[in-house]
């Protein structure tokens, strides 16, 4: 069953800001989607029109089966968000949170089952003013989470998330997707969408560029390959980009990260900085959802921040 589906959905905002442009798509029951694309892409946009709370110009969007534009306010009771700058009450503890979620979306959870799924019980009865970044991401977290959603709409959910936090999310995440709930998870993190979603959506400019699974997508890119290169010290200019088949350095800190057109480059990579560095460590990687989010975003810059080549289809 398709949980959420757009056709042909436009947003013009005033000055004629096209923020989302022809876009049809949709999620399966059960499905953990990742929605992914560079600031202002329009996921925002996408995100707020599947909630009903932004008028599309043109199109239609249905989720759970109901008209976004009619009579949303009880379908939207059946969806746990999210948000991107959620607010919560420093005056008011964790429990009194997700009471108040409970009360207002007639939930049957109790407060302690959903601080504990997200890992905050021991802090139950603590104001949240007190909270650090993370566990009031858990909180927040823990109140979309309430009454069992059939969807879960998280906006970039690992911010401010410790790597144990990073790893239980992904957990409650995946438990609540073979429970039948469908996820839609907006993010920059790319491991993170990497790691959690069956299904992504790379937009750019308010469309939609790529529309797959990982696993195919990364086909699409397989003549990319990465290496990941340490130094004991990064020389000055590195001049990488006149290796042929590179297509983009990145270099932070003593590692630098070379995207190749396909492995073979890779040893050329080595062989030209081996000539000029110390190499310390080198780390050989598959195609990263990165490097397809570049190839698909047109993000590609050499290491002395002019444009690479073009990228082989
Ligand atoms: N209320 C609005 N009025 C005018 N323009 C808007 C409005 N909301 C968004 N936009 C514009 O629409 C485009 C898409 O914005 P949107 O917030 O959907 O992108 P995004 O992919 O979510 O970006 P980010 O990753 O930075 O949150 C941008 O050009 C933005 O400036």
């Amino acid at each position: 069953m398709e949980v959420v589906e757009t056709q042909n959905l436009r947003k013009e905002f005033s000055g004629g800001i096209v923020a989302v442009d022809d876009l049809s798509f949709s999620i399966n029951e059960g499905e953990i989607f990742g929605l992914l694309g560079p600031n202002g892409a329009g996921k925002s946009t996408v995100i707020n029109i599947l909630l009903g709370f932004v008028t599309p110009s043109a199109g239609h969007a249905t989720v759970l089966d109901q008209d976004v534009q009619r009579d949303f306010a009880s379908t939207r009771n059946r969806i746990g968000i999210l948000p991107e700058g959620y607010s919560l009450y420093d005056r008011l503890t964790a429990r009194e949170h997700i009471e108040w979620v409970i009360r207002t979306k007639n939930g049957e959870t109790t407060p302690h089952s959903i601080l504990e799924r997200v890992g905050i019980n021991d802090v139950a009865d603590r104001r949240v003013g007190g909270f650090s970044k993370g566990m009031r991401q858990r909180l927040a977290f823990g109140m979309a989470l309430v009454g069992d959603p059939d969807l879960l709409v998280l906006d970039e959910p690992s911010s401010g998330l410790d790597p144990a936090g990073i790893q239980e999310m992904r957990n409650t995440i995946r438990k609540a997707a073979a429970n039948g709930t469908t996820v839609v998870f907006s993010s920059h993190v790319l491991p993170e969408v990497e790691a959690v979603c069956d299904r992504v959506g790379i937009m750019s400019d308010g469309q939609l560029v790529a529309l797959d699974s990982i696993d195919t997508l990364r086909d699409q890119v397989r003549d990319t390959a990465r290496i990941v290169l340490t130094l004991e010290e990064v020389p000055d200019n590195i001049g990488l980009r006149h290796v042929d088949g590179v297509r983009k350095v990145t270099v932070d800190g003593t590692e630098i990260r070379v995207d190749c057109h396909n492995a073979t480059v890779k040893a050329d990579v080595v062989r030209h900085i081996d000539q000029r560095a110390t190499i310390s460590d080198i780390i050989s990687e598959k195609s990263s959802l990165e490097v397809l989010f570049n190839k698909y975003t047109d993000n590609l810059t050499a290491d002395d921040g002019h444009p690479t080549a073009e990228v082989a289809q």
